[in-house]
């Protein structure tokens, strides 16, 4: 009996390979010349599941171009494929197809998708000649029963490698199912590894004759090795890979005009056979370029990133392009290309792979402003082109062994997910595919905008492949899907007749499509925060806790309307129905400091989103009533007034209530708030004390409030007219009260000494001085006294000097009303006057070069009416020998005196001798002065 081999069950498994392009030597490389050609991260995958023992079907299932077909194993031309003559073993060199065998595979051909358009249904010949001829070939009568599902996300037809991609990915897997490859496993010697992986190639290159006719490999040879290669085609071929190759700026430019490789390359075959002196001229040339730029990438000191490598690249490439064009592969659409990048002078264009259409390479210039290749690239979009955003130098050939993911997605319980075929197949366009079999976790949005645009693709999972795609450039299964989405739109189904309504559900039902998708995001929906930033470009963490804040906000808002309303209502003694009676809607002072706090935290809030400051008084309820007026520049101010914000908005409540003249505490805050944010503002200070009055405060407690005030702003004049003002005010209800008028004095003497502690200078100060003696009528000793320490301390503080002199000439007990300081007063004591100039003198004898005392002194005598003679021997006792040769001077002041008190005296020369010693020897920088005093002695 003939009993079949038991096959154990495979795993399902799926193997991947990658799309290619190729950069230099597409087409000569047919003819041995040398080509050179990387890798995309754009791949083909196919998944292999296997059926049951007893299920005896080959399925071929490659949904991107409708094409499903099964076989009947045991209904396969075996027997010429088994026939010892023909047997292809898998270690084997293929270069050529057998005709026997492809004519046995014909009529298994014969009914696949017999009623296509000639176009379409060459594509789906190819697909199924290929795999049947693997198939057969690596196969055997007992393989069990098998089906292979395809995706790919290689535009097919564009030049990129779609075929062999495709061819990679079949002989992988069948050389795996006939468990010739043992690998990969990591202790997998590096030969082994390396004799597998050219084997894969060779049967690559099986399909890749199946539908091409005559291609050179260098397609499945990268797309197999992965990464980069210099290919040769000699036998065997030579393949040097590019481990180093640099990353070139390229933009990758799909004329979405397909095309067929074995159609271009039969044209340069019928150009060759015409004229093959000329046409062996220009693939030579072609070589050369080849080589040229092999030699380029080559050197030691290639920098992908340096002018003049890129150049030398870039004019290898535009030369390429010249020779491809000249052998007839280039298409209006790839010249118009290389006229838009080459009139904006963006870098080297030439097309890559067949030519016909399909795709061309750009390499950019370095330093072309971004701005102009997006140009570039909306204006190529605009005209219907496709541009791939994919990276060179990707790995070949790989296999996923079982077909488990462990990529972060739904995971069961080991942790993996198995790939089944329904969830291959539903995996929407080319990022689902990528996303179920990628390595790589699915990408997490980093921005809340990354993250609108991935629900949005969620929901409408076919869209972004249309936009890249058009629906002409989909997938027939991809389009059914999009298109069926389309119709789930508002209304859109019911365009349809009922049967195609019925049709829709169906294929709905059987999709796995949302049936309800989101709006299209609007990128510039998200607006700025204050400092400019796009809200859009948050990360979702930054965006969340954003929209709390806001929430926050809002929540706040609504409290803060129901405490106005409900204060309004407590206001206007409204009530509400509890059970039969009314009771008054009330707003405690509990409620107020909350709506307070309230407030703070809005304004802190707002501050924060938006950088709006809040109007200190707008966060007081106090304040509600009032409707601020700001300041209105008078037009054609010279320059206008630039306040601080808080101080302007202070202000604009100012003017609010002063219009009405509101005399108020809240208004008494207020001013006394704007005094510490600019206490020179006159009106505020006057409206201050008017609401004093109106409001009858405390002078004592604003004049300690003021103590405060004038400690802090020293030199300010506002302050002392200020408490002058009050003063006058308050004088008259204490002046029936000695002892309360003694009290004032005593305190405001106090606190005067500690203003002139701070600047004994002080103009404010001593006039408000001068005032208060008058006022209190403070002439008595202590004032006297008080000076006299100041004086004790510093003899020089001419300002206590002339205090002393007010006190006690201007002293209404004695002196002459309104006498003034120059002039002699006879009713001053005698006494008096005696206990001055004593003083005086005492203290120039302290301090003899000190002029102030010497002032004093004469400011005494000639109120006193006595001579200045009176003090010649005091005076005198500074001077010796004026005039002769040990002239002795201890005081230029008493020697400026003694000049007065000799001309008094008749002794002008003396005088004069007096006044020219001073100019010559002891005042030599008031010499004019001193001159002219002498000038003046002449004349009397
Ligand atoms: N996703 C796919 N599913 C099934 N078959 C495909 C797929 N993509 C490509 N093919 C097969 O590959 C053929 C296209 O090969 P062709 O060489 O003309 O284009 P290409 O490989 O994309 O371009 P190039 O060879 O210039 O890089 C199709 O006719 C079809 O048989
Ligand atoms: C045009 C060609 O050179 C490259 C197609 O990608 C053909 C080939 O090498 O087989």
């Amino acid at each position: 009996m003939n009993r079949k081999n038991s096959t154990p069950m495979m795993p399902a498994f799926m193997v991947s390979a990658p799309g290619k392009v190729i950069v230099f030597g597409e087409h000569a490389v047919v003819y041995g010349k040398s080509a050179i050609a990387a890798s995309i991260s754009l791949r083909s995958y196919l998944l292999v599941t296997h059926l049951s023992k007893s299920r005896r079907t080959v399925t071929m299932q490659f949904p991107d171009i409708s094409l499903t077909h099964s076989w009947n194993i045991d209904e396969l031309p075996w027997d010429i494929f088994t026939e010892p003559s023909k047997k292809k073993y898998y270690y084997d060199l293929v270069t050529a197809l057998d005709p026997d065998l492809v004519a046995a595979i014909k009529p298994h051909l014969a009914n696949i998708s017999p009623g296509l358009p000639e176009s379409e249904r060459k594509i789906h010949q190819n697909s199924a000649a290929s795999f049947l001829y693997l198939y057969l070939s690596l196969g055997s009568p007992r393989s069990p029963g098998c089906r292979y599902t395809l995706r790919s996300t290689i535009p097919l037809g564009a030049g990129v490698g779609s075929s062999a991609s495709i061819g990679v990915c079949l002989a992988a897997a069948m050389l795996l199912q006939i468990r010739t490859l043992s690998g990969p496993h990591p202790d997998q010697p590096a030969e082994e590894a390396r004799v597998q992986v050219e084997r894969i190639n060779r049967w690559a290159y099986v399909a890749e004759l199946c539908i091409h006719g005559n291609p050179s490999g260098v397609d499945n040879t990268v797309s197999t090795y992965g990464k980069a290669v210099v290919y040769r085609r000699t036998k065997p071929p030579t393949v040097r890979p590019l481990w180093d190759f640099p990353e070139l700026p390229l933009l990758l430019v799909n004329t979405k005009t397909q095309k067929s490789t074995a159609v271009e390359v039969g044209k340069v075959a019928k150009l060759r056979d015409e004229q093959p002196e000329l046409v062996e001229t220009i693939l030579e040339a072609i070589d050369q370029v080849a080589k040229g730029a092999e030699s380029v990438i080559d050197e030691e000191y290639f920098d992908s990133e340096e002018p003049e490598s890129l150049r030398r690249v870039g004019q290898l490439m535009s030369i390429n392009h010249g020779l491809l064009s000249a052998l007839g592969v280039s298409h209006p659409r790839l010249e118009r290309v290389r006229e838009l990048v080459d009139h904006e002078n963006i870098g080297w264009t030439k097309l890559t792979g067949a030519g016909g259409g399909g795709c061309s390479i750009t390499l950019v210039k370095p330093g072309v402003p971004q701005a102009k290749i997006e140009k570039l690239e909306r204006q190529l979009e605009d005209e219907g082109y496709q541009q791939f955003r994919t990276t060179l130098g990707g790995d070949g050939v790989g296999v996923l062994w079982p077909a488990v993911l462990k990529n972060g997605l739904d995971e069961d319980d080991d942790g993996g997910m198995e790939i089944d075929i329904q969830k291959f197949l539903n995996a929407p366009g080319n990022d689902g595919v990528e996303e179920l079999v990628g390595q790589e976790p699915p990408k997490q949005p980093q921005t809340i905008r990354e993250l609108e645009w991935q629900r949005y693709h969620n929901t409408n999972p076919y869209q972004k492949t249309y936009e890249e795609l058009g629906l002409h450039g989909m997938t027939p299964a991809d389009r059914q899907a999009y298109l069926n989405q389309e119709y789930l739109k508002p209304g859109a189904a019911k365009t349809l007749s009922n049967k195609a309504q019925k049709e829709l559900w169906k294929q709905l039902n059987e999709s796995n499509l949302p049936l309800r998708s989101l709006p299209r995001p609007r990128d510039n929906q998200w607006g700025c925060d204050k400092n400019g930033r796009d809200i859009g470009d948050y990360s979702i963490e930054e965006f969340r806790a954003r929209e709390a804040k806001t929430t926050k906000l809002l929540n706040l808002f609504f409290q803060s309307q129901e405490f106005k309303s409900k204060r309004n209502k407590a206001s206007n003694g409204d009530g509400y129905l509890v059970g039969d009676t009314v009771q008054p809607f009330t707003c405690t002072e509990d409620d107020v400091e909350q709506e307070k706090a309230r407030r703070k935290e809005m304004a802190i809030i707002q501050q924060d989103l938006y950088s709006v400051k809040t109007d200190p008084y707008a966060l007081d309820p106090e304040w509600d009533d009032v409707v601020p007026i700001p300041q209105i520049e008078a037009e054609g101010a010279l320059a206008a007034i630039a306040y601080p914000d808080e101080y302007a908005e202070a202000m604009s409540y100012l003017r609010a209530v002063m219009a009405v003249k509101e005399h108020t505490p809240r208004c008494l805050r207020l001013t006394e708030r704007i005094i510490s944010l600019n206490p020179a503002h006159y009106t505020v200070w006057l409206y201050r004390f008017a609401i004093i009055k109106t409001l009858n405060i405390s002078i004592p407690d604003e004049i300690e409030w003021l103590n405060e005030v004038s400690l802090t702003y020293i030199k300010n004049y506002q302050i002392w007219n200020h408490r002058q003002l009050l003063l006058d005010h308050y004088y008259p209800t204490i002046v029936t009260s000695p002892s309360d008028v003694a009290a004032l004095g005593e305190s405001e003497r106090e606190f005067l000494e500690r203003m002139l502690e701070e600047d004994t200078k002080n103009y404010h100060v001593w006039s408000y001085r001068q005032y208060l003696v008058r006022k209190l009528g403070l002439w008595d000793d202590e004032e006297r006294q008080s000076i006299e320490t100041m004086l004790h301390e510093d003899v020089r503080n001419n300002s206590a000097w002339s205090h002393r002199f007010f006190v006690v000439f201007s002293n209404p007990t004695y002196a002459t009303p309104d006498s003034h300081a120059t002039e002699p007063d006879p009713k001053i004591p005698t006494d008096i006057i005696d206990r001055e100039i004593g003083y005086a003198q005492s203290k120039i004898l302290l301090a003899p070069q000190n002029q102030s005392p010497w002032n004093y002194l004469k400011g005494a005598l000639v109120k006193s009416g006595r001579k200045f003679g009176s003090v010649r021997d005091f005076t005198e006792q500074f001077v010796r020998n004026l005039g002769g040769d040990a002239e002795e001077v201890r005081s230029s002041h008493a020697l400026d005196l003694l000049a007065d008190i000799y001309k008094e005296a008749g002794e002008k020369e003396k005088a004069d001798l007096a006044l020219r010693s001073l100019g010559e020897k002891w005042d030599r920088i008031r010499k004019g002065y001193w001159e002219y005093r002498r000038k003046m002695l002449e004349q009397d």
